[in-house]
């Protein structure tokens, strides 16, 4: 039988007129004094933009330890306008005039605790604010156990945000697993979806770059990731496995960091997203007529986290669930 054929999603052009633009992934080191952590990170941004950068993109959780013990002492109230890390951000994106995808920070908010990435525009106003969705939940034996949902409230919205170098479809670390996410971005119209992430030694080395090459590749889009540096002095038991990376929409390493503090800066061309989708033409030749992707709006309420939803599945045609 033919394939379906069906469009491909409209590309969201850039405001800004450019097809290609640099991008930084800040690595930093990150220490329990927040104004340090706050002062290392203007250093780093400032000197990313002197570069050229028009983007840069900032670690998961860059302005106090990964601790979910102390994590809360550290918690900002951004939409109250009291976050000293948000108006760094703010101020030296107006200064410079870039977007910044601001990695992520404690956000305090109803009396809860969120993990929350804001996306600053080149005038200093956050034009979006993501809250981490997937909770990172995990218990081996023996190696490591975490529990986000002790600490955190997951958010309820995925983000997708125009800015002045195109359309960004935004994820927090343990978000990068769910493949429908960036599906749903690609869809759309995302260039680039970001990840600020803090992976860990365990699932770092076998699946870190697995997992960014794969959501590129799926969706023929940039990939962006950036993570704390690793401190092999730091006195929790979560060590950091850094490698922020930027991968093409080949599954090309474009750019990438060790373990240590670093900034690096790639490129990203826009004509690179067109040719591999002429080239290579997935979504003309998905088969629509067997499988789709259906919200079958279900809600579900998650037991560890009680964040209520709604559930997609990827369903055959003709199954009943339709
Ligand atoms: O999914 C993983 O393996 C790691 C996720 C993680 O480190 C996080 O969400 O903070």
């Amino acid at each position: 039988m033919a394939p379906t054929s069906v469009s491909p999603p409209p590309l969201r052009p850039p405001k800004a007129n450019t097809q290609k633009y640099k991008v930084a992934l800040c690595q930093l080191l990150v220490s329990s004094d927040k104004e340090e952590n706050i002062a290392r990170a203007r250093s780093r941004i400032e000197a990313a933009a002197d570069a050229g950068a028009m983007l840069i993109v900032m670690p998961e959780i860059w302005s106090c330890p990964y601790s979910m013990e102390t994590l809360p002492s550290y918690a900002e109230d951004i939409d109250g306008g009291e976050s000293p890390s948000i108006s760094m951000l703010s101020e030296v994106a107006a200064a410079r005039k870039i977007t910044i995808v601001g990695g992520s920070i404690p956000e305090k908010a109803s009396g809860k605790v969120f993990n929350t990435c804001c996306v600053i525009g080149p005038d200093g106003q956050i034009l979006a604010k993501h809250r981490k969705l997937h909770l990172f939940e995990i218990d081996i034996p023996g190696d490591i156990k975490l529990n986000e949902s002790d600490t955190f409230t997951g958010g309820q919205e995925p983000t997708v945000v125009d800015t002045d170098v195109g359309r960004i479809g935004i994820g927090i670390c343990h978000d990068i697993r769910f493949p429908e996410l960036a599906m749903l971005y690609r869809s759309r119209g995302a260039h680039l979806i970001c990840y600020p992430s803090a992976f860990n030694m365990s699932t770092g080395e076998l699946l870190w770059d697995l997992m960014q090459k794969s959501r590129a590749v799926d969706n023929q889009l940039f990939v962006a990731t950036c993570s704390p540096a690793r401190d092999p002095n730091a006195k929790s038991e979560y060590m950091i496995w850094g490698h922020s990376s930027l991968i093409g929409p080949f599954g090309e390493v474009l750019a990438a960091a060790g373990h240590e503090e670093a900034t690096v800066i790639g490129e990203i061309d826009l004509s690179m997203i067109q040719s591999i989708r002429e080239n290579l033409p997935l979504e003309m030749q998905s088969r629509g007529d067997l499988y789709r992707f259906v919200d079958v709006q279900r809600q579900r309420e998650t037991a560890s986290n009680g964040a209520r939803g709604v559930e997609s599945e990827y369903v055959l045609v003709n199954d009943t669930v339709l």
